[in-house]
């Protein structure tokens, strides 16, 4: 499992929330820290404006108790001491921030004296004096002194009384202003003689005072109307704490007032303190640094600037440092606030996302588990579904089976009596159980008993044996013969007594007849329905058990069909199988039901007839069977008739051996062939002779072409129009060295069915070929030889290159070489026939039909024949001088061989007769032993080199033609 974050770590998205929530709080905390600062400053702005008014109010209300003052010395004149005392009593009550009212007096320096004893009269003692040095010294003589001549209230301000102002230069200044002005005019903080040169600092507000009537209008009229001026002495911090006071502006805590009269707050000025300053605390430090940070510090004072009788004074409202909650509560709420929301909203979201984290691992966990259960409960699933599917098939199966079953139950008591069977019997056996309810088996089958097998399966159930697979017939309710197969189980009970039966049975008659069937095809001929070889030797075995036993003899007869190869091969193998079949039911029809016919193969049949008591077998019985045979038969559109040779080999006789009864029947059957077909023959011993001498030839055919036994004799072919030999057939001989010289009609036929005729053929072709060619080198003249061809010749697929390499080996041009060929030969596929002649007369070679008029001899393929000469058969020629039919044809076959632009050989010419009907009716060439024998080489070569214009004449026969 991949390793998850730490429970300690904070996650992106909690970590997205502290410093979030961090940054919006400080943003908000910085927001409303400003708008704290703002309001803050908005509003000790307000409150010290209102204070800077009010004392520059109360400053201006003073100074008009100044004009009050002078108006009375410019409306009464002179106005006496006690009128001035009477006019600023009830001002200094009303005013207590003044501390006198004076009225100077401009006194010329010759006056002084006069003044000075006007002064004493109102203060004894008083004398002119000066302040010096922040000390009262009389004055020195001047020439004008501005003498301190009214003073209200005397008392207390006893010092001032008679005090030359007039060295003071901010008193001399404030009244020049005031000259210039008009106005009152106020000086600067000045040491008052009555506070004896201590540190109260008073001023005066001055108003100059002229005589009366005097023009005013110039500042020049004004001074020299100048009689002194009426001033007020005030203490400034009474004055501005007064006024403050009456403004309700001391009761507030926090907002300081520092006034100072001059124009910068210069601290020898200060005229008024509000207080001193608090001391910050640490958290003011940090709010002073945090409004340093925001750009909005706190408000600590604000100047302002008032005019005081001409005189500049400057206002200080200074803000008392409160503490920082008291201004930032709100800002202060919001930083906490946002702090606490951020931490509790990334506590929220740590724990959110650990939960979702947690969820998601337990989802994961889950999901894994569940996948997992999910698969096994696929592999549940698939498992259950296959055994499901197994069940079902099985139960399919099982259902098929019951359904198909042929089988059915059953019970029998102690004495073989049927107690119990299943219904099934009736639906699958054809037979009601009712039938064997009470029975036994035996009384419930009639003849069950009668056969060996049903009487031992009776002793076996009496002896309590088990038995499985019996069968037996039983014939079900319709009559019908049915084939039922059991098995039972002996019952015993705990005492080992027997119970009966119990076991199943089942209709097996389908297979029953299944397999008669397959051993009816195991023992029958597929195409003709008759015993094949196999059934024959039962039947043979069963009648010679029977013969041995009756003693009635035993006929085997095996019945060849005559020409059934040219039929075969001429109208095609369905002609052929209809022959088979239709001679198979002709013979079967002759016999009787206990006589057997059997097919042995290809077109031979064997018959076994087997005596009956008084019932002879005789020769009219075999007479029966070749006439039944020989009966027309259609084949296609043709009527055909077949005969055939039979031998007949007879048991017992002679004490011939059972088992070569079917040989000697077959040896018999070709001595009929020999005797000219269509015959039988009865087996005798001597024709075992023949047959051995066959087996003979057979074996010394094997080696005769490797010792060169084989030899050719030529026979000439003339031209009938010139009498000259144009040609010779190679006729082959054997010269054995103990059976002598073997004629081609014994050997021939055995090589054909051997199959040693290919090689012998090949030599022959070549041989002649050769023996030509040597010939046509030696002079002997230009003639063409012509070779008989087998049928294996013929069928064999290198036929043509076999004659070409002949050709070209040997050197023999191809026209003087002919190869003889039996209609025979091309009847089975003409088709095929046609382009191996064609192959073959491509190479130049002359073609002939031999034997013409034997076969199926139709005219019909000769025009699709590539071939150059027809050879009318000997058979024909034979008697054409005494048979007009065979004259007749003879003469048509020339005719019809010349429309088709053939030429016509006579084969066979015996006689001068013969040889006069030939030539009369046109025909070509002849060839017989009328003109010469075939002979050996040599002498085929003398004959060639004697020979002349040969005169037609019957030449003598010899030995080879006797
Ligand atoms: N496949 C091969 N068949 C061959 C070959 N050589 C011969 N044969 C065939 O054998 C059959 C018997 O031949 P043979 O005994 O040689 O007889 C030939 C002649 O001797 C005979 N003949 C010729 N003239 C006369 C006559 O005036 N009278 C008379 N009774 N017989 C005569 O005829 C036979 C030639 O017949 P054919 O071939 O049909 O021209 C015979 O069928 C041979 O064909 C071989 O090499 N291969």
């Amino acid at each position: 499992m991949p390793a998850g974050p730490s429970k300690s770590s904070l996650s992106l998205a909690a970590a997205c929330a502290l410093g979030g929530g961090l940054v919006a709080t400080v943003m908000l905390f910085g927001a409303v820290a400003r708008l704290e600062y703002e309001r803050t400053a908005l509003n000790f702005s307000q409150r010290a404006n209102v204070r800077v008014a009010a004392v520059q109010h109360g400053l201006q209300q003073a100074v008009e108790v100044v004009t009050v003052t002078n108006q009375l010395f410019a409306s009464v004149q002179p106005v006496t001491r006690q009128q001035f005392h009477d006019f600023t009593v009830p001002l200094l009550e009303r005013y207590p921030f003044i501390s006198a009212f004076n009225f100077h007096r401009v006194v010329p320096g010759e006056q002084r004296a006069a003044i000075e004893a006007q002064l004493r009269q109102a203060v004894p003692g008083t004398v002119l004096r000066e302040m010096r040095n922040g000390r009262l010294e009389v004055a020195p003589a001047r020439s004008q002194y501005n003498i301190v001549d009214y003073l209200e209230p005397l008392a207390g301000n006893e010092p001032a009384f008679g005090l030359n102002v007039s060295p003071n230069s901010r008193v001399a200044a404030a009244l020049a202003a005031s000259v210039a002005s008009g106005k009152p005019a106020a000086t600067g903080l000045l040491t008052l003689a009555q506070d004896h040169g201590g540190q109260h600092h008073g001023f005066e507000v001055l108003m100059a005072v002229y005589k009366r009537g005097a023009p005013l209008e110039t500042l020049d009229q004004r001074r020299a109307a100048l009689l002194g001026d009426t001033a007020a002495i005030m203490r400034p911090h009474g004055l501005v704490q007064r006024i403050l006071a009456d403004a309700n502006l001391l009761t507030e805590r926090g907002v300081m007032v520092d006034v100072y009269a001059s124009r910068e707050p210069d601290p020898a000025t200060l005229v008024y303190n509000g207080g001193p300053a608090a001391q910050p605390g640490p958290l003011d430090r940090a709010g002073t640094q945090l409004a340093a940070l925001l750009h909005a510090p706190d408000p600590v004072a604000m100047a302002g600037h008032i005019d005081v009788a001409g005189q500049p004074w400057h206002v200080v409202v200074r803000q008392a440092p409160t503490p920082f909650l008291d201004n930032h509560t709100g800002s202060l709420s919001t930083l906490v606030g946002g702090v606490l929301l951020t931490l509790l909203l990334t506590v929220y979201v740590q724990a959110t996302v650990r939960r979702s984290r947690r969820v998601q691992a337990l989802v994961a966990e889950r999901t894994v588990d569940l996948k997992r259960s999910n698969e096994a409960l696929i592999e549940d699933v698939i498992a259950r579904k296959r055994t499901e599917k197994a069940l079902q098939e099985s139960e399919q199966r099982f259902r098929q089976l019951v359904t198909m079953s042929t089988d059915w139950y059953w019970e029998q008591d102690e004495e073989l009596r049927f107690t119990y069977v299943s219904s099934d019997v009736a639906t699958k056996g054809g037979v009601d159980s009712a039938r064997y309810l009470g029975k036994t088996r035996w009384e419930a089958a009639p003849g069950f008993l009668d056969s060996d097998s049903g009487r031992t399966h009776k002793l076996l159930l009496e002896a309590h044996q088990s038995f499985a697979n019996f069968e037996y017939v039983v014939r079900d309710d319709n009559g019908t013969e049915r084939w039922f197969c059991i098995s039972g189980e002996p019952l015993f009970d705990e005492l080992n007594r027997f119970m009966g039966y119990r076991g199943t049975g089942s209709d097996i008659t389908a297979r029953k007849a299944t397999e008669q069937r397959i051993h009816h095809v195991a023992q029958h001929d597929v195409l003709t329905g008759l015993p094949n070889r196999s059934l024959l030797q039962d039947r043979l075995s069963q009648a010679i058990a029977y013969s041995e036993r009756s003693g009635q003899p035993i006929w085997v007869m095996l019945i060849d069909l005559d020409r059934f190869k040219f039929v075969n091969d001429s109208m095609g193998h369905k002609a052929g199988d209809v022959l088979l079949v239709t001679v198979a039911a002709r013979l079967h029809g002759a016999l009787r039901e206990t006589d057997t016919v059997a097919r042995l193969s290809g077109d031979e049949f064997v018959v076994i007839l087997t005596g009956h008591g008084e019932e002879r077998l005789t020769p009219e019985i075999v007479q029966r069977l070749m006439d039944s045979v020989a009966q027309p038969v259609m084949l296609g559109t043709k009527e055909f008739s077949v005969t055939a040779s039979i031998g007949v080999a007879v048991y017992p006789t002679d004490g011939a051996p059972a088992d070569a009864l079917i040989e000697h029947a077959d040896i018999a059957m070709y001595r009929a062939k020999k005797l000219g077909r269509n015959n039988f023959q009865f087996y005798t011993p001597a024709m075992n002779d023949e047959a051995q001498e066959r087996v003979r030839i057979e074996g010394a055919l094997r080696k005769a072409l490797d010792r060169g036994e084989f030899v050719l004799h030529y026979q000439p072919q003339v031209d009938l129009a010139t009498g000259e030999i144009v040609g010779m057939e190679a006729l082959l001989r054997w010269k054995h060295p103990e059976l002598g010289m073997v004629p081609p009609g014994r050997f021939i036929g055995v090589a054909e069915d051997t199959g040693l005729i290919a090689p012998i053929g090949a030599w022959v072709m070549r041989t002649a070929a050769q023996q030509n060619k040597a010939w046509q080198d030696a002079g002997l003249g230009q003639l063409r030889v012509a070779v008989n061809l087998s049928a294996r010749q013929f069928a064999s697929p290198d036929l043509v290159a076999d004659i070409e390499r002949v050709l070209a080996d040997t050197g023999l041009p191809p026209e003087y070489l002919e190869i003889e060929l039996t209609e025979s030969l091309f009847m089975s596929d003409i088709a095929q026939a046609v382009d191996v002649l064609h192959g073959m007369k491509a190479l130049g070679i002359k073609l002939s039909i031999d034997d013409f008029g034997t076969g199926y001899s139709s005219l019909s393929y000769l025009s699709r024949f590539p071939i150059d000469v027809l050879k009318i058969d000997r058979s024909f020629v034979n008697d054409i001088d005494r048979d007009a039919s065979d004259a007749a044809i003879v003469a048509s076959i020339i005719t019809l061989a010349h429309n088709l632009k053939l030429s016509v050989i006579a084969e066979g010419v015996e006689s001068a007769g013969q040889l006069d009907y030939l030539r009369r009716h046109g025909c070509d060439e002849m060839q017989g032993f009328y003109f010469s024998k075939p002979l050996p080489a040599d002498e085929f070569a003398a004959l060639l080199r004697a020979r002349t214009a040969l005169a037609l004449a019957a030449p003598e026969l010899d030995e080879e033609t006797a």
